[in-house]
């Protein structure tokens, strides 16, 4: 600190020499020697006297050697001139001995009387009288000396002021603080530093502070740089010496910096969207945010010195929440999602981070930061539903299943297990489709998943790789028994009807099943041998179950050569027609027949029909070949009536992908025109499922071809879903009992019971029937009994060729 005036003590003892010497001056002893010797006081006062004594203090204390004191001649000179007479005393209160002033009385003071005598106990008096003003001033000095170390050692600025403002001390912080050096700022006063208040405020400020007495307020200073900083002033006013301000001023920069993130961390914490639980150590809620009231439900009072487990949702187990403060003791912080309970009993997804804050490595506090992700969670689980799963049946799709498959065989090789995968088809899903609409062939395919589900264990899988096709993973079985049992179980599920729009509907299963590790290791190649295992089925006449075997991909690459050989066949004529006799039962005589495609391709030997028909509708080669067997039958036929045979009907059977071309109407009149057999002796057999299929164009075409006086029959009956109304509008005049329903028709009274109702449906309708599938005597005679006069059937006959179906004829007139 730096004072105005001086720096130097004994400038503080010469500054209070006049109390000194007051001191000294009414002193009792001094008194009575100034008594006795009639001295006058002032005499002790004037220049020379001050001179003097000034010079004796520095003596005392050490600054100057009185010796040195060469301005004391000239001012004693002066007082004998002005005031000291012979008569009077001149009392020095000084002790004279070793002085140069001793030397100087005895040379120019000898006129004078010279009361050497009292010299002591003046000394004494004066010397005491200091003795005390030094323990004053020691008094003092420590006490300057700690008043200085203390606001030399504070950061905070400090200043004195007088009643103008004018800064008399300072100490160093203020000049560090403001920019300014002592100096200057001792030039200075409160206006030249303050930043904000006008002169006139200041004014009412320190007015204010003399009323009061003292004051503490912020306020903004202003550096030498012209920087402002925000400051707080702490002022007390004394009157001493015409009254003085001491201030202490502390930068509060750094305080308003903290203030202001401090606003700004508690904006942060009430605004977050997360919510923020703060506990103590011991876990009891010191603070929330609202953002956590507001996804809890609970208040900020209802959770202050709670637990946080206040929102445990029961969900977790011990050993999950023991993993969670193990990891918070050990790394100091967890992140998971947790399942916690809302005020109102709902269960929510929490995303939470837990953090431990530790003080002096003691864990003083623990932060939570949570966000609710179940909305998060339930648009994870559609995306993820979507990605995953079939959309109609909800059953995993082709994705999830190959995941499954993976995840069953790491099992099953840790256990050396087997795994198993059924593929299915479907029977019927497409006519039902096609028949009823997308939405009747979705609740079909509904179904079939609720069927095939229910008779499964939790522990397998079964998907919809799409269509009508699903597949199952089997794992934990123990013989291939069982997987037949399984299967079969499937495929009897299947036998039961299907309720659809309040109509039942009969479908049935194909399966292929494949054996990991035993037939293949990886997923494709499983699904790709069940699916062989299950066409090998479908070939073999459907409704059963297959497991795999090598042989079976014989016939699937027989199966591609007989779809390369289709391209050529007819041009290298490998085919020809057969005839199969229909007999009048009542009359036993051949009214007519069937003319049925075979084809023997050089190197596959005899392909059937059943195989091959399929294919060419598949892939548009049925157009040319239908051409072909129209023209051959009516050729063979004309030839037969030619030769005498002139009441034989020929049917042929016609796809409906043939019926499709636009073309059809135009090529089918050239043909019959070009052979010119009959048209009454034309008869086109179309299944019942295909005319449904498409009833609305079928109709029209079949009412054209009717119009040219062409026969229909119905084929395949009671297979497909006829709705009696388009029934009635077929232009059809005959309709072919299924051989499905007369094969059995002996042994099973619901078979009989089907022929016997589409009998009935027949007659009513005004239409003829015919049963095929008369393989027996038995079947001949049931169906006479029934009513039926038109047969079909190996009891009379298989389909022969050309010559021997003429043969037949011949033998059988
Ligand atoms: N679009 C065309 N389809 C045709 C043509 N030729 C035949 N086909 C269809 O192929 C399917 C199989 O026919 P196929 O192997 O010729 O079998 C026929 C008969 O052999 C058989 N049948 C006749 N009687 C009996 C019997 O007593 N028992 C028994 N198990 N089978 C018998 O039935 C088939 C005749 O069926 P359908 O036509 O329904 O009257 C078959 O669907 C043919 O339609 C063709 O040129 N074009």
């Amino acid at each position: 600190m730096k004072f105005k005036k001086t720096a130097q003590i004994i400038d503080l003892l010469i500054d209070n020499k006049e109390n000194i010497l007051d001191v000294w001056l009414s002193s009792k002893e001094t008194q009575n020697i100034l008594n006795a010797y009639d001295i006058e006081i002032d005499t002790f006062r004037t220049p020379f006297a001050t001179q003097l004594f000034d010079c004796y203090l520095d003596q005392i204390l050490g600054k100057n050697n009185l010796q040195d004191c060469s301005v004391i001649p000239a001012y004693i000179k002066l007082m004998l001139k002005h005031h000291a007479t012979p008569d009077k005393i001149f009392l020095l209160p000084i002790e004279l001995e070793n002085s140069i002033l001793k030397s100087f009385f005895a040379n120019n003071l000898s006129d004078y009387e010279i009361y050497i005598e009292t010299n002591q106990l003046t000394k004494y008096t004066l010397q005491a009288t200091l003795t005390e003003f030094q323990k004053i001033f020691n008094d003092q000095k420590q006490e300057n000396i700690y008043h200085n170390a203390i606001l030399e050692t504070t950061n905070d600025g400090y200043w004195m002021a007088d009643m103008s403002g004018n800064l008399l001390e300072v100490n160093s912080s203020y000049s560090k603080m403001s920019g300014y050096s002592i100096d200057e700022l001792l030039t200075m006063s409160i206006q030249n530093v303050e930043a904000i208040e006008s002169e006139e405020e200041t004014k009412k400020h320190i007015e204010h502070i003399i009323q009061y007495g003292n004051e503490t307020f912020e306020t903004i200073h202003i550096k030498k740089n012209g920087e402002r900083y925000p400051v707080e002033v702490s002022v007390s006013f004394s009157e001493i010496e015409g009254g003085r301000f001491f201030v202490l001023v502390r930068d509060i920069s750094e305080r308003k910096r903290d203030e202001k993130e401090l606003l700004l961390s508690s904006k942060v914490f009430s605004n977050m969207t997360d919510g923020v639980v703060i506990t103590d150590s011991a876990q009891h809620i010191l603070k929330v945010n609202n953002s956590f009231c507001k996804t809890t439900g609970y208040t900020e009072k209802e959770l202050l010195g709670k637990s946080p487990n206040l929102l445990s949702s029961g969900w977790h187990d011990k050993e999950f929440y023991k993993q969670m403060w193990e990891e918070i003791s050990g790394k100091g912080s967890w992140q998971g999602e947790i399942v916690d309970r809302k005020k109102n009993g709902e269960t929510y997804i929490s995303e939470t981070s837990i953090v431990a804050i530790k003080k002096d490595d003691e864990i003083t506090n623990y932060i939570a930061i949570s966000s609710d992700i179940s909305h998060k969670k339930e648009q994870e689980q559609i995306i993820n539903n979507l990605a995953y799963y079939d959309a109609l049946t909800k059953l995993p799709n082709k994705i999830l299943f190959q995941e499954r498959f993976e995840n069953y065989v790491s099992l099953a090789k840790r256990h050396q297990k087997q795994i198993a995968l059924l593929f299915i088809d479907l029977d019927n899903f497409k006519n039902i489709n096609d028949t009823l609409g997308h939405l009747v062939g979705d609740q079909f395919l509904k179904d079939a998943a609720m069927r095939i589900k229910s008779i499964l264990r939790e522990e397998d899988t079964v998907g919809r790789f799409g269509g009508d096709e699903f597949a199952i993973l089997v794992q934990n079985w123990h013989s291939l028994s069982s997987l037949g049992t399984l299967a079969q179980k499937i495929i009897d599920i299947f036998k039961q009807p299907f309720l659809l729009e309040s109509t039942e509907f009969f479908s049935g299963a194909s399966i292929g099943i494949s054996i990991y590790p035993d037939d293949a290791q990886t997923y494709d190649e499983m699904v790709r041998l069940a699916d062989t295992a299950m066409y090998h089925v479908k070939n073999q006449g459907k409704n059963n179950y297959e497991f795999y075997s090598s042989s079976m991909n014989t016939s699937i690459a027989e199966k591609m050569q007989i779809l390369t050989a289709l391209h050529t066949a007819l041009e290298n004529n490998e085919f020809h027609l057969t005839y199969q006799p229909k007999i009048n039962i009542d009359t036993n005589t051949v009214y007519g027949m069937e003319a049925l495609i075979r084809w023997i391709h050089p190197k596959l030997g005899f392909i059937s029909p059943e195989i091959f028909i399929p294919k060419a509708e598949d892939n548009g080669h049925i157009y040319n070949i239908g051409l072909w067997v129209l023209e051959k039958a009516l050729e063979d036929t004309k030839k037969l009536h030619d030769s005498g045979f002139n009441d034989l009907t020929v049917s042929i059977n016609i796809s409906s992908k043939q019926l499709e071309q636009n073309c059809f109407l135009d090529d089918f009149r050239k043909i019959i025109d070009k052979v010119g057999l009959k048209r009454e002796f034309i008869d086109l057999e179309i299944t019942e499922t295909q005319v449904m299929n498409n009833i609305e164009s079928s109709l029209d075409i079949l009412r054209q071809l009717s119009a040219l006086g062409i026969k229909m029959s119905i084929d395949d009956f009671g297979t497909g879903y006829s709705s009696l109304n388009y029934l009635k509008q077929l232009p059809a005049s005959t309709i072919k009992i299924d051989k499905s329903f007369v094969l059995d028709i002996d042994k099973d009274e619901n078979d009989k019971a089907i022929v016997s109702s589409i009998i009935a449906l027949s007659q009513s309708l005004n239409k003829n029937i015919v049963a095929e599938g008369s393989e027996t005597e038995e079947h001949i005679k049931i169906l006479k009994e029934l009513g039926v006069n038109q047969v079909q059937g190996y009891f009379y006959s298989k389909p022969l060729k050309f010559e021997e179906f003429e043969s037949f004829l011949k033998e059988f007139r």
